[in-house]
């Protein structure tokens, strides 16, 4: 078990921050935490990272409370940038990591090359634009080959090759073993790395897996629509919608194959075909709608 949050709550004074979210990592892999502004990202990764102390609930990370003096070394939380000093070099911020977690030289140049940062290290962090900064705390999270990584909004700032270069490292960190559990409110990048999207809605958790087989659907163009409907309902394959030719079904767990079986089987003609599979964007305007996914 890598990671597990079990019972958390939290309130601010009157507001119900969080409520009773309960949810697991097993395995190495790409979690997304998604909400609107506002709905307790931070507030709950604060409380993963022991920085803000839960009302009620446990977390465990690698089967040991988050509480423990030494978890720090077993995983990492990369926060925004105002835990960054301006007037201390790059290097100045990775070599005190060093010198807690116990690494060396050796291991800070081997994360800036991979990051990118080793060409502005010997900066003063004043001098950083926005993305230097987001490119040094990735830096700064990576450094000790952490088991589990925690990213508050990894992409800020970036530009779109930076920002490509964060989603390839991700996709290598979870091909090497390691756990992730990211937000981010670019739910197009979240598409890219991952189909396992933890939706925060009003203090409470909706846990969903966008890649499963209910996001996607066929909508087909058939010469005869009455047959191909009859054919297709008593296959056991639903409808969704029909509109003159098209029609927009939603095959569960029947293949595709199959679906076309019952429809050839009855003589009909698929003209043409297209798959669409439904992704984070899709499902945050569906549960928070049009304004919320606008934030
Ligand atoms: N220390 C605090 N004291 C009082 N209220 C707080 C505190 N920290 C957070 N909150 C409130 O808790 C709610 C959730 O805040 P949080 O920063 O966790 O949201 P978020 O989802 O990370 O938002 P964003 O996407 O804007 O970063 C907000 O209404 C915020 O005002």
């Amino acid at each position: 078990m890598m990671l597990s949050v079990e019972g958390i709550s939290k309130s601010y004074g009157k507001q119900d921050v969080l409520h009773d979210i309960t949810f697991t990592i097993k395995e190495p892999g790409i979690l997304a935490l998604v909400g609107p502004n506002g709905s307790g990202k931070s507030t709950l990764l604060n409380i993963i990272a022991n920085l803000v102390k839960p009302d009620r609930g446990e977390v465990t990370v690698l089967g040991r409370p988050n509480r423990e003096p030494d978890m720090f070394r077993k995983f990492s939380y990369m926060q925004d940038n105002t835990v960054l000093y301006e007037y201390l070099t790059g290097y100045d911020h990775l070599q005190f990591i060093a010198a807690v977690q116990q690494l060396d030289k050796d291991d800070i140049l081997a994360a800036a090359e991979r990051i990118g940062t080793a060409g502005y290290l010997d900066k003063k962090v004043s001098n950083y634009s926005l993305g230097m900064k987001q490119q040094l705390l990735l830096t700064m999270a990576v450094v000790n080959k952490p088991k589990l990584l925690i990213l508050d909004e990894p992409l800020n700032g970036l530009d779109p090759t930076n920002a490509i270069k964060v989603r390839n490292l991700l996709l290598e960190l979870k091909e090497e073993g390691t756990a992730i559990l990211l937000s981010s409110h670019n739910l197009a990048e979240i598409d890219r790395v991952t189909g396992d999207v933890l939706f925060l809605k009003d203090g409470r958790l909706l846990k969903e897996n966008l890649k499963t087989l209910e996001q996607t659907f066929y909508v087909l163009t058939v010469d005869d629509p009455e047959a191909a409907e009859t054919a297709l309902r008593l296959a056991g394959i639903p409808i969704t919608e029909k509109t003159g030719a098209k029609l927009t079904v939603t095959p569960g767990d029947a293949s595709i194959n199959r679906l076309f079986l019952a429809l050839d089987g009855r003589g009909i003609a698929v003209l043409d075909w297209e798959k669409i599979v439904l992704g984070a964007e899709d499902r945050y305007r569906a549960l928070f709608g049009e304004q919320a996914a606008k934030d």
